[in-house]
């Protein structure tokens, strides 16, 4: 039941609901659509923004607020612009989207085989693919990032930054919480709750975890309904959140289908980018990189930003000599439980129910999560249900490499999963939990035995479960830290805390790679938060680091 992206409960195909069809692939696809190729050659733009994902729409939008300040965004996949979404895109109860990725591979365990690591390719980015957990994480995440020098991101600092970037319809009227931001956020209850919601609460709250209303409540850790940026059944990407609404502006264009080689840099300056596929360099007073963690360091490298021996490898003059670009990668990893799910059915979102708790002796931020998938399709009118649990908080780093000065060439990304020797005893806790979740009668009363596999039983012998988790983990898709923020370039700081890289005037950098440590949640909404937080930050424009210019 496990395959290479994760069990079927995760990447398994979305039953569709609206939308329209997939368009047939190739650049000519978005060529009749409004948003495409909105831009007059040799326009010249205030900010350029490359990467139009989770954070590049929210920052496109709020920093086009300002009429005077002239913003592009350049994507790399499509912009369908609002109301013709592809279906798939759409929904958004049944977990991640497969359609529109970038087909990325790396090492998650040493060892094991590859693992496919997802990414939308889209505009909207992983947003428009993802699985709408809404998580913010555990104030004492942003207090550690303020500790180790992130200047200005402590929870007290970020928190206004979460509460402006959504609407939560069911606890917005709270002060920690917002009522009026772009990003809609709820929870499955009465007859959306799924059987298997019901049995995965009972079930674990039986086992101690307790019971709470809200996760996104600060410093909440135990079981409730999950948060979700999904309303109606559809999906609440950046891009239909943040960027729609604000398509009409005239000070912003988007420029979809475009991939973008690098970021031009002349004297210690940004100049511009230059486009891929006709070497035109687009001028620029400032380059905002948000191509993700997996592709923002290769951006950096192919502008000749990075490890000096691997900038002067790839054949680019260096620019600057960063050691941290590509270093500092951090992920969750993964593993789950399958069953054959026997209750009732329904028409249900696939994932409703989260736990948090801590492994062992750990304190702070929750480094377990449990979740509850289920009930989804096996075929032949078969269907099943899983729990699988999540390392929050791993100490071991892996690292994304770029060997080539090709933009097209993907990167070799390496995971680093349970290098450091603490990871794999907490998440080997966090199995036996899950597998602990699934003997309950609760969780029982839904589901049939399994005909093989762990479920019939977790190996007695340390060393053979540690084997099977070895085998079995997969990305939860969260990377971040490969492009860190932080105040000391010689150990590993890429920006800083103002998002400015070192040693170039007038490039940032600003998606989930700039983390300077993993939140204890998903990071969609985090990513979104570092987005508004640095919107806001510049525009006050405080002393670490020039805002975006605008000629007012
Ligand atoms: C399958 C999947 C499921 C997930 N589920 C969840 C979830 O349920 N909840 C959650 O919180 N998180 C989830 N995540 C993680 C979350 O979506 C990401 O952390 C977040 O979207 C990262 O945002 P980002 O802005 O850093 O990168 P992205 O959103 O990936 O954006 C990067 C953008 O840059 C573009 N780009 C890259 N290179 C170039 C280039 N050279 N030129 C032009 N454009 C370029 C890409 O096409 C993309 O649009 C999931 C991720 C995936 C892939």
């Amino acid at each position: 039941m496990w395959g290479a992206r994760g069990p079927v409960a995760f990447g398994g195909p979305p039953a569709v609901t609206g939308g329209e069809p997939l368009p047939p692939a190739g650049p000519g696809r978005a060529a009749g659509r409004a948003w495409y190729g909105r831009r007059a050659m040799g326009t010249s733009y205030d900010v350029v923004i490359v990467g139009g994902g989770s954070a590049g729409c929210v920052l496109a939008a709020r920093l086009s607020e300002d009429p005077a300040r002239r913003v592009l965004l350049v994507e790399a996949g499509p912009d369908y612009g609002p109301g013709s979404l592809p279906a798939d895109l759409v929904e958004g109860t049944q977990g991640p989207a497969a359609s529109h990725d970038w087909g990325l591979r790396g090492v998650g365990v040493r060892g094991a085989p590859a693992l496919e690591l997802p990414r939308g390719r889209v505009i909207g980015g992983s947003s428009a693919v993802n699985a709408t957990f809404a998580l913010r994480g555990h104030p004492a995440d942003y207090d550690g990032w303020a500790a180790a020098g992130a200047r200005g991101w402590a929870f007290a600092d970020v928190l206004p930054s979460f509460v402006r970037l959504e609407r939560d319809l069911d606890f917005g009227a709270a002060d920690h919480h917002g009522s009026d931001g772009p990003l809609p956020i709820r929870r499955y209850a009465g007859a959306e709750r799924s059987a298997v919601a019901d049995a995965a609460e009972a079930a674990m709250t039986s086992l101690g975890l307790p019971p709470i209303a809200d996760h996104n409540a600060p410093g909440a850790v135990g079981v409730a309904p999950l948060p979700v940026n999904a309303v109606d059944g559809r999906r609440i990407s950046t891009s239909s959140a943040y960027l729609d609404p604000c398509r009409s502006r005239a000070n912003l264009d988007v420029l979809a289908d475009t991939l973008v080689r690098e970021v031009v840099v002349r004297r210690g300056r940004v100049e511009g980018v230059r486009l891929d596929a006709t070497g035109e360099v687009v001028p620029a007073g400032e380059a905002v990189v948000a191509a993700g963690a997996y592709l923002s360091p290769g951006l950096l490298l192919r502008s000749g930003i990075g490890p000096a021996a691997e900038v002067a490898a790839l054949g680019r003059p260096v620019a600057v000599d960063l050691p941290g670009v590509g270093a500092g990668l951090v992920d969750h990893p993964a593993v789950a439980i399958d069953f054959p799910f026997v209750g009732p059915v329904g028409r249900h979102a696939r994932f409703q129910l989260v736990g948090t708790c801590h492994s062992g002796s750990a304190s702070g931020p929750p480094d377990l999560q449990l979740v509850a998938v289920g009930p989804y399709p096996l075929g032949a009118g078969a269907h099943g249900c899983s729990v699988f649990a999540a390392l929050l908080k791993p100490a071991s780093r892996g690292r994304v490499l770029v060997r080539s000065a090709d933009a097209g060439a993907p990167p070799d990304i390496d995971l680093g999963y349970f290098d450091h020797g603490g990871d794999l005893p907490r998440l080997i806790d966090g199995l036996r939990l899950a597998e602990a979740v699934t003997r309950t009668p609760a969780w029982q009363a839904i589901t049939a035995a399994p005909a093989a596999g762990l479920p019939a039983g977790l190996p007695d012998d340390e060393t053979e479960i540690r084997a099977w988790v070895r085998a079995h983990t997969w990305t939860y898709h969260h990377p971040v830290g490969s492009c860190a923020m932080g105040t000391d370039p010689a150990a590993g700081a890429v920006v800083d805390p103002g998002a400015h890289v070192f040693g170039v005037q007038g490039l940032s950098v600003v998606d989930a790679s700039i983390m300077p440590g993993i939140p204890s949640a998903n990071t969609n909404l985090p990513t979104v938060m570092v987005a508004e937080h640095l919107a806001a930050r510049w525009d006050r424009k405080q002393p670490d680091g020039a805002p975006p210019r605008s000629p007012a």
